[in-house]
């Protein structure tokens, strides 16, 4: 079986090293990596996402090239400028409201990032449902002033509700991230007015089509998001981008500075902030290398077979 294990290059996400398996059928290559703390049930959009990828294949794109933001884990201003500047993105993507990071942190954080990018640049951050309404309205107020302006900001806090009731006491834009993949209807957020964006990450929404399909029900401008992937994956989220009817903000794709290594040699790293649309995945030609010990691939295939037995 082929399952890989890849070094992050930082922490992120609380995690250190990134796992999952690779399928291949006669449409090409598709990955299976839902989180390590995803029960059977949660991880079945994963599995049917990659079965999509490597069985069925993707519907044709109408666009070739997809801008990307760069990803900026909890990591020191200089950290986050050294990586902003080397990524050649125009837009970035700042975690905030890390319990290892204070405001006060995250606001520096952002002024480099801004200081990489230049005043052309687009800065976005993701608080991953940390605050609580009145936090967030503050946070918010403040780090769009350390940010010099702010594009939006993904999933301040946990329910739509909360997110509505922030949307309506701040200027910056709200996405919705977890509350997209988790609500049962995704036509909620919008009906709500908890978001200005939805965020759509091709994995847990269960393939590319089942993820056009939320963008449409839910008819908000989509930014289409990784979930950490090996290229395999990517190519799936680039699938997506490619696809979607409309695209009017950079996607969460460029994820694989991420990570110390890729299991093919052709790998989705952006060039000048973009990445392409493949037709199917790259080949993953350097999986060899990254297989993991007995006990992981142990691990793995009995997740795969209770998963795929469902
Ligand atoms: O959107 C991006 O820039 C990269 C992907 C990303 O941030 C995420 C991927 C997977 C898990 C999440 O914690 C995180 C997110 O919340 O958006
Ligand atoms: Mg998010």
């Amino acid at each position: 079986m082929d399952v890989y294990s890849l070094r992050m290059r930082t922490r992120f996400r609380g995690i250190t090293v990134r796992e999952g398996v690779l399928l291949h059928g006669p449409a090409g290559w598709g990955e299976f990596c839902p989180f390590t703390e995803y029960d059977d049930a949660e991880s079945a959009p994963w599995l049917a996402s990659a079965v999509e990828a490597s069985e069925v294949g993707w519907p044709s794109p109408v666009r070739d090239r997809i801008e990307v933001n760069t990803t900026v884990p909890v990591v020191s201003p200089d950290e986050a400028y050294r990586m902003v500047a080397a990524s050649g993105c125009r837009t970035a993507k700042v975690k905030v409201a890390d319990p290892r990071s204070s405001l006060v942190d995250d606001c520096e954080r952002v002024a480099a990032v801004r200081d990489a990018l230049g005043p052309s640049g687009a800065i976005r951050v993701d608080a991953n449902m940390a605050w609580e309404v009145d936090p967030a309205v503050d946070a918010i107020r403040v780090l769009d002033k350390a940010a010099d302006g702010l594009e939006y900001v993904e999933q301040p806090c946990v329910s739509i509700e909360e997110l509505a009731a922030v949307r309506r006491r701040v200027d910056v834009r709200i996405a919705a991230d977890e509350s997209i993949r988790r609500a049962e209807d995704p036509l909620k957020v919008a009906v709500a007015g908890a978001a200005d964006i939805a965020v759509l990450k091709v994995a847990p929404l269960g393939g590319v089509r089942r993820a056009l399909e939320v963008a449409e029900a839910c008819g908000l401008p989509c930014v289409v998001s990784s979930a950490v992937e090996t290229s395999v994956g990517l190519a799936a989220g680039l699938a997506l981008a490619g696809a979607l009817p409309s695209l009017e903000f950079a996607c969460g794709l460029g994820t694989m500075s991420l990570l110390e290594n890729d299991v093919c040699s052709a790998s989705l790293s952006p060039v000048d902030g973009q990445l392409p649309v493949p037709r199917s995945a790259p080949e993953p030609d350097l999986r060899d290398r990254f297989r993991p010990d007995e006990d992981t691939l142990t691990r793995w295939a009995a997740r795969l077979a209770r998963v795929r037995s469902r």
